[in-house]
């Protein structure tokens, strides 16, 4: 039973309501099938790879999926708002450290189950990073959006043979410097949109919001250098994980576990299912300047 809009994304749009099969609040994410005169694809790939990801934790659970005469459909467990709203409502317009730090870890841990099927996600952003509702899902950070996803992998675990001009996918603000060279992408590419979603989370905004477009590459080559103003303000040891992250070859799989112990002290020793900053009145984001 629908019961309301949750938003109208760039394809279609999100109601929530009840599924009788399923014991959770559920999400119904709906496309055309026929838009502009074209054939949606990106819903039939999230159906695909979000059937192929089920059972990983950072990954929404999904209870249905299917298509009526006009409609593409998902049916997925309603979560909670996205990480960029969340931002949007701390006072301070940022999350404090140690709640960054723990979505970080969370993110790298949602990466590495859509990498370790031979995937890489290409929209990682705050916006599609949504925690659960539930008593045992509201300390759970979960990706959504699986809709600009590739495989980079073959079956035999080689990696996919580079296409020459591959068309853009993702969102210009998080995208890496080499998606802005029109490279095709890679797990690397995925790590270097998740620092940026965490120094946005930090910063308040990214160095390059109000930059014009033809100057956002360099904006970002310039915040990778080490000495870098914006980058030394996200704190210690969050620029030493960008610096890992910014370091990483096209040719690289990221080690997902030594890039996670890079921020294990900026948690502040808060454990992943402890308090976010959203649940204490954002305290930390509104009281603390140095991290
Ligand atoms: N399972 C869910 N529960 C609650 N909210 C969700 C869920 N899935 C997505 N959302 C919300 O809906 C927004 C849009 O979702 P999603 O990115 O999957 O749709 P989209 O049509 O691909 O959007 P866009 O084109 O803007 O990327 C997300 O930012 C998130 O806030």
């Amino acid at each position: 039973m629908i019961q309301g809009l949750i938003g109208r994304g760039g394809y279609g749009q999100i109601y929530y309501g009840s599924d009788a099969t399923f014991p959770e609040d559920v999400v119904i994410k709906i496309e055309p099938i026929v838009r502009n005169g074209r054939t949606g694809k990106r819903m039939l790939l999230e159906q695909k790879i979000l059937y192929r990801l089920q059972g990983r934790p950072h990954v929404p659970i999904m209870c249905a999926s299917g298509h009526t005469e006009h409609l593409n459909f998902i049916v997925m467990q309603l979560l909670g708002p996205n990480i960029g709203d969340l931002k949007k409502r701390s006072p301070a317009r940022r999350l404090g450290p140690t709640t960054v730090a723990r979505i970080m870890i969370q993110g790298i841990a949602a990466l590495r189950d859509v990498h370790s099927l031979g995937y890489i996600h290409r929209d990682v952003k705050p916006a599609n990073m949504c925690f659960g509702i539930t008593q045992n899902t509201r300390h759970v950070l979960k990706l959504v959006d699986y809709g600009m996803v590739r495989r980079y992998k073959n079956p035999d675990g080689t990696r996919r043979k580079a296409r020459h001009r591959p068309g853009f996918r993702g969102t210009l603000r998080y995208s890496s410097a080499r998606v802005h060279d029109g490279k095709e992408q890679v797990p690397s590419d995925d790590f270097v949109s998740m620092a940026y979603s965490g120094a946005e989370l930090l910063l308040v905004n990214l160095p390059w919001k109000l930059v014009c477009v033809e100057d956002i590459k360099q904006a970002k080559l310039d915040f990778h250098a080490p000495n870098s103003p914006f980058l030394l303000l996200t704190g210690p040891y969050f620029s030493v994980f960008c610096g890992a992250i910014f370091s990483l070859r096209s040719d690289d799989e990221p080690d997902h576990s030594s890039l996670q112990a890079l921020l294990s002290e900026m948690t502040g020793g808060k454990s992943l299912r402890e308090a976010y900053d959203w649940e204490e009145n954002y305290r930390e984001a509104c009281g603390s300047e140095d991290y």
